[in-house]
């Protein structure tokens, strides 16, 4: 289930250039610059308090950074909030689960779908013909991914009821809803076992095979890290430390010493 052979990606998605972000005394990312490329898995690591999520934050708008650019699909990026990177094909998931714990798994992944949907809900309850055609179109696209993700037996299942593994598989499932050509995950892998975190490593494989969706991640267990990701960029204390393939980020010095070897 691992990247053995190295892929080569040479169109670049998303480019990251000297973000700076701060938060009245505190900065939280200095001067950063990366790329993502089109068809990557590409890891973003560091410790606690490095920057990562923040970094995400910037990348699908929620937070804007004091300085710096992101260019997505080779055009600037003006300020932008979530719902418009989620309209240009940028998704995520969150370091704890954000679910409806009230409603069922299916439910959970039709909202996934609401950008994708030319009729509001409310017309689709009057007006019937085309409008729940497109329903029952939305409907097929998520069951579709609920076979995909292997989570049948949960589709009526409130959510709040689920265990945790299940939970962000299914908040995977709502983020792959919005057939997202960027996917950001936030520790897509946290408070799992070891089995839960060997199918969610499948699955983050097998959507990025399947369907050639581009993933960030950010992820604190260092060998699903080496073993699945193409390229590793590395954070500490809000700047970038290392940026390559993660044979090589591996075996960098400061790296092993900022974050592999010794915690802060
Ligand atoms: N909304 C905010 N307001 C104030 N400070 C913030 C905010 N968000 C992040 N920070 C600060 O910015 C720095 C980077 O935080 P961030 O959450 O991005 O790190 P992280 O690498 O994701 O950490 P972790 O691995 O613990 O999730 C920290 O010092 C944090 O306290």
């Amino acid at each position: 289930m691992t990247q053995n052979t190295a892929r080569v990606f040479d169109e670049v998605l998303l480019e990251v250039k000297d973000i700076s972000l701060a938060f009245g005394g505190v900065k939280a990312l200095t001067n950063i610059s990366f790329d993502i490329r089109k068809g990557e898995i590409r890891a973003i690591i560091g410790p606690n308090g490095a920057g990562k999520t923040s970094m995400l934050n910037v990348i699908n708008g929620f937070y804007h950074p004091q300085d710096g650019t992101i260019t997505y699909k080779g055009q600037v990026r003006r300020k932008m909030r979530p719902h418009n990177a989620a309209k240009q094909g940028i998704a995520r998931t969150f370091q704890n689960v954000a679910l409806f714990k009230g409603m069922s798994t299916l439910d959970n992944i039709m909202t996934g779908r609401l950008l994708k949907m030319r009729t509001n809900m409310l017309l689709q309850a009057i007006y019937w013909g085309p409008n729940q055609r497109e329903e029952i179109r939305h409907r097929e696209y998520c069951e579709q991914i609920i076979d995909f993700l292997e989570i049948q037996a949960i589709r009526k299942t409130p959510v709040g009821r689920l265990p945790y593994g299940l939970q962000k598989r299914v908040e995977l499932a709502r983020a792959l809803a919005m057939e997202p050509e960027l996917l950001l995950l936030d520790e897509p892998m946290a408070g799992m076992n070891v089995e839960e975190k060997e199918d969610m490593c499948r699955f983050v494989l097998d959507v990025n095979e399947e369907f050639g969706t581009t993933i960030a991640l950010i992820e604190h267990d260092m060998g699903v890290v080496m073993d699945i990701s193409d390229r590793v960029v590395v954070l500490d204390y809000g700047r970038k430390l290392a940026d390559g393939p993660p044979d090589e980020v591996r075996r960098d010095e400061e790296v092993i010493r900022a974050y592999l070897g010794v915690g802060h």
